[in-house]
């Protein structure tokens, strides 16, 4: 059995997506996002999937995408921000190196703009992410094993200081 050598957690914009992919690059090492693996398995947007078949359908896919990742898959790996909201997940990350990153509201408000393309906050981005934020905080909180904040920071900011906890070489 494989293992993710860091798996991202957070709210949307916090920089899952962004950080692991420079994250990655930086250890030398494959990344992984389990909303991409979902929209590559359903030969259709995040978005669409929402539309078509609504949440519940999707987060049922994404507690499946994210069992398969964390049993097979030694990058680094992102996760969808609600992926948390499932007990399951959140008992399968026990034992994983997980780093929350957080952000508050107004740089996730500026990162996401109109929702770049994720169905939750397609319609008041601002109140929808505040409520995202504060309901969901407690279960970063209780996942991770180490909090990176992302406020006022550059991705490469935040990229050094993951590298300064997992190490050069986390294999
Ligand atoms: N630390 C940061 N500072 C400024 N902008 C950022 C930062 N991290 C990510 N971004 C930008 O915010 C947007 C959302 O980032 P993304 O990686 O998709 O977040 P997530 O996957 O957590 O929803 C992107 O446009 C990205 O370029
Ligand atoms: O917060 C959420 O519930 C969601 C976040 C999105 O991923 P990001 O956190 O990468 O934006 C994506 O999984 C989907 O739109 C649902
Ligand atoms: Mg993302």
């Amino acid at each position: 059995m494989t293992r993710p050598v860091c798996v991202l957690v957070g709210p949307p914009g916090a920089g899952k997506t962004t950080i692991g992919e420079g994250l990655a690059d930086a250890l030398g090492l494959p990344f992984r996002d389990t909303d991409s693996d979902i929209s590559t398995a359903a030969g259709k947007p995040i978005s669409e999937i929402f539309v078509d078949e609504g949440e519940e359908h999707f987060r049922a896919l994404e507690r499946a995408a994210v069992a398969t990742a964390l049993d097979s898959f030694d990058g680094v790996l992102a996760l969808g921000g609600g992926a948390i909201l499932a007990e399951q997940t959140r008992a399968a990350l026990a034992g994983h190196t997980v780093v929350y990153l957080s952000v508050e509201l107004t740089d996730a408000v500026r990162r996401v703009g109109l929702g770049g393309g994720r169905p939750l906050l397609a319609v008041n981005p601002r109140a929808t992410l505040k409520y995202l934020l504060d309901q969901r905080r407690p279960l970063y909180e209780a996942v991770a094993t180490t909090t990176v904040v992302t406020d006022g920071r550059t991705p490469e900011e935040v990229v050094g200081e993951i590298l300064g906890i997992i190490g050069p070489d986390p294999r």
